[in-house]
């Protein structure tokens, strides 16, 4: 992904507003963390971070896992440049041996669905005991891919471009600890 200059990324944030402040982002961290540690207690299992959106999720609500666990990821990718696709890009396969195994994937956001049902479609074929989502987002919408759902949703956001809490404005932005998105009146 290619640089931005500072001024155009200055720039871009004096034309975005807030959607969920990092107040409600920490909330909703741990009300997802009580939920997997009831979920998960006593099973062990493997933590998948779906990279790069589900880094920062994931490093924040695995501070408050009480169950013990193993941490790996994998990197499959839709999305170029902010422009969708329906064709996934598979960048890392997991050099794990799930069989058998509780698996859990933590990502960013479940916007259409395709990424998060594509992944679990082929961490199926390696016969784990379970396979789970965690995201942090759920955007509302009506183009969810069909006969798949998200078993852990901390926050539900608007039908925006958000960036924020690890989801990218062109490669950047993902540190910010609230959720944004550019204001309406400044959209291109
Ligand atoms: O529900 P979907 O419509 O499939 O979109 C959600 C996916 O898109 C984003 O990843 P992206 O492919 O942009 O890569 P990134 O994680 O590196 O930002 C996000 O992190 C999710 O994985
Ligand atoms: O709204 C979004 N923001 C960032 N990345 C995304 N990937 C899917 N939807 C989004």
């Amino acid at each position: 992904m290619s640089q931005i200059s500072n001024k155009e990324i200055e720039q871009t944030l004096r034309n975005s507003e807030c959607l969920i402040s990092s107040i409600e982002v920490a909330a909703a961290y741990e009300r997802l963390a009580a939920q997997l540690n009831l979920h998960y207690a006593g099973l062990n299992p493997i933590v998948m971070v779906v990279m790069n959106g589900g880094l920062i999720p994931a490093g924040q609500l695995l501070t408050h896992l009480t169950f013990y666990h193993r941490m790996h990821y994998i990197h499959a990718s839709r999305y170029r440049e902010n422009e969708g696709t329906n064709e996934l890009v598979w960048k890392f396969k997991p050099d794990v041996d799930i069989s058998g195994e509780h698996v859990l994937l933590v990502d960013d956001i479940f916007d259409e669905g395709i990424t998060l049902k594509a992944i679990v479609e082929e961490l199926k074929k390696e016969n784990p005991k379970s396979v789970d989502c965690c995201v942090l987002l759920n955007k509302v919408h009506d183009r969810k891919v069909e006969d798949f759902k998200v078993d852990f949703v901390g926050l539900d956001v608007d039908d925006r471009y958000v960036y924020g809490c690890g989801m990218d404005f062109h490669g950047y932005l993902r540190h910010l600890p609230g959720i944004y998105a550019i204001k309406e009146d400044k959209l291109p």
